[in-house]
């Protein structure tokens, strides 16, 4: 666990690398964004047994994930759906040897909603025990998320990951809508 742990940080602060060049962010923002000092760094085992009725039954409910990045390894087995606006639920099928990839709440407030997040839910399986894991990847609690310095507009207000986090334990799916300027 420790190992795949440790692959998924490294790889994370590859794709943030990446991802926040098309941003041109500075120096400083960008070493915030990939810390490893006191960088979150969460793996999530999520275990859906199967069930005979699975339009009854929910395995995670709808959410956006919280973080800068999720990397989710969904084990070959179907169940993830994200929220299309104009379309509805929409499955995700796994790819064999591919991760999904989320942008969270943090990296939407940094870009500027440059970057959108997407509200997603699990659903159980008829037939097959599901399990999947998500790697949570976020910035030291106690630092402060805002816009990107890049934005002359910036539409969220300034508050610490921490400040962030206790609000959406709050508020949920309302916590974005409520730093908003
Ligand atoms: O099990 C899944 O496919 C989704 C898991 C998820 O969204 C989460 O752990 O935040
Ligand atoms: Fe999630």
């Amino acid at each position: 666990m420790d190992a795949y742990q440790n692959q998924m940080k490294v790889l994370s602060h590859n794709l943030l690398l990446i991802i926040l060049e098309t941003l041109d962010v500075t120096q400083e923002e960008l070493n915030w964004a990939i810390s490893t000092h006191d960088a979150q760094a969460v793996l999530q085992l999520n275990s859906y047994p199967s069930c005979p009725n699975p339009s009854q039954a929910i395995g995670l409910a709808p959410h956006t994930d919280s973080l800068l990045l999720t990397l989710l390894n969904q084990s070959g087995v179907s169940g993830l759906e994200i929220f299309v606006e104009g379309l509805g639920w929409s499955q995700v099928q796994p790819i064999e040897d591919a991760f999904v990839v989320n942008v969270g709440d943090l990296l939407h407030i940094f870009s500027n909603a440059k970057f959108p997040v997407l509200t997603h839910r699990a659903m159980v399986n008829q037939s097959k025990h599901r399990i999947s894991v998500a790697y949570f990847h976020g910035p030291p609690v106690e630092s402060k998320v805002a816009p990107s310095s890049k934005f002359q507009k910036p539409c969220f207000k300034s508050l610490t990951v921490k400040e962030y986090l206790i609000l959406k334990a709050k508020q949920f799916s309302n916590a974005l809508s409520l730093i908003r300027k």
